[in-house]
């Protein structure tokens, strides 16, 4: 037998308790301590200290000056290099780790160093890491890690973002020359958006379609000089400016053209797919769709990073309007009686303690993604080879990616609203931080367009685990599930293609138990998987393949949701486990206790948040009530820790806001 859960929803009297140095360990790793304690030490320096309101030029001047002393202090040695072949075993592990404890920090300054620095170390670094061959990540990272080579990573174009694969840069072999001509052939397919493409870069991981003897093998990646090392132009490649932007304007978004631009042989990303000196094009993929799914694989990596560090961005709002919360007073119960603390109000507490427990769940599974996705880029195949993206880390990363920017635009504007005036005040750093976050929902992915890749894949697995079940003999109760099966194991019952699942019929279902909010979360994603699969089956029979699609393509979004809901959920409630496990091994209480509030409030608040739950019929019309009660109370008790919550995020006092202090002596006339 387990450890007993806590209750998740302990009576008003009770106390609840709460170690926070516990609870920091397990929201941030311990083991990479001293890194944030070095990182956090260094924005110590003046060219840290927050600014606000500057021009363009100037937060791009103090941008790169922050990175650059980030790079002299030493914070990104090893970060690419330790991977190579001969590096000592366990050094890849390690050094991933510790650049992740460096950019948890650099989220909670700017967002825009975070940016650059990921384009830079992740997509650009990663894209030749995860695609070149060991010659050419040999030859190349030394440079990029020690920032000599500045790199960013060009794929979207005007005319092509979301629809990667329909870009229209071309990449022509040359057997004369042994060269590949890189060309901009019209105006929509000039290269939009990439960052550091402005003025910083002098190096790009470019995409463009390959064309090799005549024959179209599609998009592949190259490595091409923008300008020299001094900044110049170099022949055959034009840059511009994207502009000032709504946000992250530290970052120096560019447009790049390329004419006739020639690139040597031995510039093709060559790990995956080559063309030898004779001009003949090999390839490890042996079908289009999965060539051109592996060309992507940086931003696998760079998706799970995101999922991540949002999570920090509405950890600093929270934490800032939490503790404004706890401080601020308005309105008096009774005359003559002090003002109430606005988190004394239900309404301020629903607003600020659901977006705070799905913080809490929303770190612990991107946690639980990082570690996975760290734990695969050691693996390497029988040739020594990374072993390339798989579909479930793909699938996971795009979701989990989705849902926490989300997450985070919604929390952001909450917590803004939240603080009042205050909250829109550049130097209480929740406006500043919400504008700049909110294109997060955008790169590397439009959200909406990452939650249809999610529910393909679902939809594929569903129809392969049903397919397989149809066939005579199929083994019993279930056949191996594809590869993102393991989502869909809630599925993987005999009622799988029948009804949905029911709901309990007739008797009450308590629902203020973890196991009232883990059934009604799966039993509406399965019956949302049922009616999509069920709804697309239909459509297909009557209309295109684009037709059947563009039908079921908004219940498909939601679908997405509903399963990843199950996921997160699932991931959180193993946490509880483990950390009332821990807790009965050592008599140490106060981890699982608030961390069970949390995953049982953010379930709740997604089950009374949407009708889509009374639609599915997984919650009764019946219980719908009760929910609405068990929120409420869920919030009047997690505010009750809130407070010691937000301080187990670790922030330091320097990066929160004066309305997270003494705002009053903040504002007082003898500090004018
Ligand atoms: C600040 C910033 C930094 C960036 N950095 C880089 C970079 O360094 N390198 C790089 O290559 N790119 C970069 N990008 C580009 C970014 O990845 C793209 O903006 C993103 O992929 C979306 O493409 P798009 O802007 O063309 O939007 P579109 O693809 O035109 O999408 C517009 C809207 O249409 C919807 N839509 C599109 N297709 C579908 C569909 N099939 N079904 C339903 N709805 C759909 C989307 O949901 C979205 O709301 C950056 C963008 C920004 C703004």
């Amino acid at each position: 037998m387990g450890a007993p859960a806590p209750s998740p929803l302990p009576a008003s009297t009770t106390p609840i308790p709460l170690d926070v140095p516990r609870l920091r360990q397990l929201l941030t790793d311990p083991a990479t301590e001293s890194v944030r304690r070095r990182v956090f030490t260094l924005f110590e320096e003046p060219v840290f200290g927050l600014r606000y309101g500057e021009a363009t030029a100037d937060e791009r001047a103090r941008t790169r000056a922050r990175w650059d002393r980030m790079v002299s202090a030493g914070l990104f040695v090893g970060c690419l290099t330790s991977h190579l072949p001969g590096a000592p075993a366990g050094a890849g592990a390690a050094a991933r780790s510790r650049h992740d404890a460096v950019m948890e920090c650099v989220a909670y300054l700017d967002h825009s160093l975070e940016v650059a620095i990921g384009v830079h170390v992740g997509l650009f670094g990663g894209t030749i890491a995860l695609l070149g061959s060991a010659d050419q990540a040999a030859a190349w990272l030394p440079g990029v890690e020690a920032h000599t080579m500045r790199g960013c990573f060009a794929l979207t174009e005007l005319g092509h973002g979301s629809n990667a694969r329909g870009i229209e840069t071309t990449a022509v072999w040359d057997g004369a020359s042994g060269g590949f001509i890189l060309h901009t052939p019209r105006e929509t397919a000039q290269k939009y958006w990439v960052g550091g493409a402005a003025e910083t870069a002098r190096w790009t991981t470019a995409f463009a379609q390959l064309t090799v003897g005549g024959v179209a093998v599609g998009v592949h990646p190259f490595v091409v000089r923008i300008r020299a090392d001094d900044g110049s132009p170099v022949a055959g490649v034009t840059t511009a400016d994207c502009g000032v932007k709504g946000g992250l304007n530290g970052v120096d978004n560019g447009r790049i053209w390329f004419d006739h631009v020639w690139v040597p042989r031995g510039q093709m990303l060559a790990g995956e797919n080559a063309v030898s000196g004779a001009g003949v094009y090999t390839s490890r993929h042996a079908t289009p769709d999965a060539r051109f799914a592996a060309q992507l694989a940086a931003l696998t990596g760079g998706r799970v990073g995101i999922a991540r560090l949002v999570n920090n961005q509405a950890k600093l709002g929270l934490t800032i309007a939490v503790r404004y919360a706890l401080s601020r007073r308005a309105f008096a119960p009774s005359p003559g009686a002090p003002e109430a603390r606005l988190l004394d109000y239900a309404s301020h507490r629903r607003r600020l303690m659901v977006p705070l427990a799905t913080t809490v769940v929303y770190a612990l599974a991107a946690d639980a993604l990082k570690a996975e996705w760290n734990a695969h880029s050691e693996r390497k195949d029988a040739d020594g080879r990374r072993v390339g993206v798989t579909k479930r880390l793909h699938v996971l990363s795009a979701g989990a990616k989705a849902l926490c920017s989300w997450h985070a635009r919604d929390t952001l504007q909450e917590c803004r609203e939240a603080c009042g005036g205050q909250g829109y005040k550049a130097d209480n750093r929740i406006a500043g931080v919400r504008a700049t976050h909110d294109i997060s929902c955008t790169f590397e992915g439009d959200n909406l367009v990452l939650m249809h890749t999610v529910a393909k894949a679902l939809l594929g697995d569903y129809a392969a685990v049903l397919g397989a079940r149809r066939k005579p003999g199929a083994p019993s109760p279930s056949p191996p599930l594809p590869p993102f099966g393991e989502l869909l194991a809630f599925l993987n019952a005999p009622r799988v293609g029948s009804t949905p699942l029911p709901p309990a019929r007739g008797g009450p279902r308590d629902v203020t138990s973890p196991a009232f909010v883990a059934s009604v979360l799966r039993a509406h994603a399965a019956t949302c998987m049922t009616d999509l699969a069920a709804a697309y089956a239909a459509a297909s029979k009557v209309a295109s393949p684009f037709g059947a699609w563009n039908a079921v393509a908004t219940a498909a979004a939601a679908t997405a949701a509903a399963v990843m809901a199950v996921h997160g959920h699932a991931v959180g409630s193993a946490a509880v486990a483990a950390a009332a496990a821990a807790a009965a091994r050592d008599g140490r209480a106060g981890v699982a206790e608030p961390l069970a509030l949390a995953v049982h409030l953010h379930g709740l608040g997604l089950i009374g948040a949407s009708p889509g739950y009374l639609r599915s019929g997984a919650l009764r019309l019946d219980e719908a009530a009760a929910v609405e009660a068990a929120v409420e109370d869920g919030c009047a008790a997690l505010a009750r820790v809130a407070r010691g919550l937000v301080d187990a995020f670790g922030i330091p006092e320097p990066l929160l806001a004066p309305i997270a202090g003494d705002w009053v002596a903040h504002n007082s006339r003898a500090r004018l």
